[in-house]
């Protein structure tokens, strides 16, 4: 038992890839180490007929892994960052946050390459508020229309001639082996991404310092502090991954700059605020934008949308 570990991952092929590239980052330091991969299935899952934004609840994609952890099925759960929520249960916390990938929106399509050539009413495929409000903002005449599924799904929808375009996380498409489906990637100031979008975090129990010690040096900090950041805004909105709450950090030496964006699902009102400041101040800076979010109303938009 004590040089082995259980990764608990949902089965998708996303999640499958993440959970295998951790432990091939695992193995590569410790040779010796017995890794078994646990596919679980979660009530996000379970739920594809309905948009994510009204089956509600936060951590939908987690819940049934740290039921497993607690239990001791499992040692560790892999999991991508946005999809993790702001707290964890008793018992568990989220011991490393692995380099991030681009974390852009990626334009996917098979006759357009950029938002700005598809025609006036085109059909853009999305189940994310965060991406359809900043689409419906700079493209008032595009119908959006939902999108479910993992990746591989969506893509097949698309390619079934369903909608004119998709847009997905450049992130996904990469890990799995489809960066050459993507035309174009979405500069950040055009889509802002999802809060930790592109990273891969590992949640433990808190008490195993067996484990803690054997995933700390897949730790990265830039990524973390980036993160850290994303998700102290998250905390204060008090929102899940499923609302139209958008956040990106980036890094220059020292320094961090955090840009924030709630809108509503429609695009008719879109808050924006950034804020720079030292890194070590990543949660609090997160915070602040929160609250310059929040004195614009963001909460109005937020809590209108909870009531559905
Ligand atoms: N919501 C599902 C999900 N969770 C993480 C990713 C992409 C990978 C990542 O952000 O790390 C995706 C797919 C997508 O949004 O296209």
């Amino acid at each position: 038992m004590s040089n082995s570990i259980r990764i608990a991952t949902r089965k998708s092929p996303l999640a499958m890839w993440q959970a295998e590239h951790t432990a091939a980052l695992l193995k590569a330091r410790y040779p010796d180490l017995a890794i078994e991969i646990i596919g679980m299935t979660t009530k996000g899952d379970k739920i594809l007929d309905a948009p994510l934004a009204k089956v509600g609840g936060k951590g939908l994609f987690v819940k049934e892994l740290e039921q497993g952890m607690l239990e001791g099925q499992a040692d560790i759960a892999v999991h991508s960052m946005k999809d993790v929520p702001v707290d964890f249960p008793e018992g568990l916390h989220l011991a490393v946050i692995m380099e991030r990938e681009d974390p852009r929106d990626a334009f996917v399509s098979n006759k357009y390459e950029k938002i700005e050539d598809l025609p006036q009413g085109a059909c853009v495929g999305t189940s994310s508020l965060r991406r359809q409000c900043q689409i419906a903002d700079r493209r008032p005449d595009l119908r959006i229309e939902p999108l479910r599924g993992n990746v591989n799904t969506r893509l097949a929808k698309l390619d079934a001639g369903d909608y004119d375009a998709i847009i997905l996380a450049a992130a996904g498409l990469v890990r799995l082996g489809f960066e050459d489906r993507i035309r174009s990637r979405i500069e950040t100031g055009l889509s802002l991404p999802a809060i930790g979008q592109g990273a891969i975090g590992i949640e433990c129990r808190s008490e195993d310092p067996r484990v803690n010690d054997l995933i700390a040096p897949l730790h990265h900090l830039d990524t973390a502090d980036r993160v850290l950041a994303e998700r102290g805004m998250n905390a204060r909105l008090n929102g899940g991954c499923q609302v139209p709450i958008a956040g990106h950090a980036v890094l220059d030496g020292d320094r961090l700059f955090l840009r924030g964006l709630v809108g509503s699902p429609d695009g008719s009102r879109m808050l924006r605020a950034e804020l720079e400041g030292p890194r070590s101040e990543a949660e609090s800076i997160g915070t602040r934008v929160a609250e310059d979010l929040l004195s614009q109303g963001a909460d109005e938009i937020l809590s209108a949308l909870m009531e559905h």
